[in-house]
């Protein structure tokens, strides 16, 4: 028996800029379509792969590199068990990591392989408007090279910002017949994001170019007991070279929850997150712009942290 196509819905966008947000609040609306996720982290710890909400859904992690570079072989592989497999689903989405360029993801979708099998619904681009002014050149212009994949834009933290600070970020960055919606907190309906139908003539190529000569990704994890305080005072030193971090935190101050621990520039949250699942673990993942050779061990800084 053929199977039709599976639609799939890539959602793109800068570090921090609210895709796992999204994705969750998709996930967890009421549309009844079954959804199998593909969630990709720069860093070697995947954390968004933990918090994306599991119901019925599948959730595949692709770790450590980018999926539209250094991981795009391994993205296909994965993408064709899933779509040779039994696994029944309406929709297929892929998570980017914060530093890929999503129209080099699209164009996986060209493949042979895959024209039976899968077929690119839209490719969306996440801008985080509190932050997109900010950023330093080389991360200003992946952000251009996201906008100019995307069939549809969504300006996120919309919250933080004065509407007419967002009308002049929209004359600044976006294309004036590109779709875009302001978004808080992911909350857009269902069926506004997947089944966009984009046009079947892909965009523009893009330049080719590993991500690992602009950005790095460093992690640090440890089972013992950490002070909150003594981490906020430690990050608070490498905050200027650490543009993105996230991770959960075991620290003494609160010894049943697992600390849910977000910085996107200079915006940093601390929210309890549950109690923890197996071993209490500190995992802290950071990525910044052109970290040099000593900076990779930034988080070793860490250390002194233990309560
Ligand atoms: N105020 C506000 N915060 C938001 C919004 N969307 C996301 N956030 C917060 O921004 C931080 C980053 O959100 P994520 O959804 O993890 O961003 P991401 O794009 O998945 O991050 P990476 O995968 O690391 O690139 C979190 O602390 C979110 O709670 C929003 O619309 N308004």
């Amino acid at each position: 028996m053929t199977k039709t196509p599976v639609p799939v819905t890539i959602i793109s966008g800068y570090l921090g800029s609210g895709k796992t947000t999204l994705v969750n609040r998709l996930l967890k609306g009421d549309h009844g379509k079954k959804i199998t996720v593909m969630v990709n982290d720069f860093g070697d710890v995947n954390i968004d792969a933990d918090l994306i909400v599991q119901r019925n859904q599948q959730v595949m992690e692709l770790s450590n590199g980018c999926v539209c570079c250094s991981l795009q072989g391994d993205l296909v592989v994965q993408l064709q068990a899933l779509f040779q497999g039994d696994t029944e689903m309406d929709h297929v989405l892929i998570e980017a990591s914060g530093v890929s360029q999503p129209g080099r993801i699209a164009s996986v979708f060209g493949y042979p392989q895959f024209r039976e099998t899968a077929r690119l619904d839209a490719v969306v681009t996440l801008v985080d408007a509190a932050n997109v002014n900010t950023l330093p050149p080389a991360s200003s212009g992946l952000v251009r090279s996201q906008i100019e994949a995307a069939d549809i834009v969504l300006l996120t933290k919309a919250d933080l910002m004065a509407p007419s600070d967002i009308d002049a970020l929209r004359e600044d960055w976006l294309f004036p017949d590109l779709p875009a919606l302001n978004v808080v907190n992911g909350d857009i309906p269902a069926d506004v994001l997947l089944g966009f139908h984009r046009d079947a003539d892909p965009k523009s190529p893009v330049t080719a170019g590993d991500h690992s000569d602009i950005f790095t990704a460093t992690s640090w994890s440890s089972t013992k007991p950490i002070s909150l305080e003594a981490f906020r005072a430690t990050m608070k030193t490498i905050s200027h070279q650490v543009f993105r971090a996230k991770g959960f935190l075991n620290c003494v101050e609160h010894p049943h929850s697992r600390v849910l621990y977000q910085k996107v520039g200079s915006r940093e949250t601390f929210d309890l997150d549950g109690s923890w699942q197996g071993v209490a673990e500190t995992r802290i993942v950071a990525i910044g712009e052109h970290l040099d050779q000593n900076d990779t061990d930034l988080l070793g800084t860490l250390d002194h942290c233990h309560a």
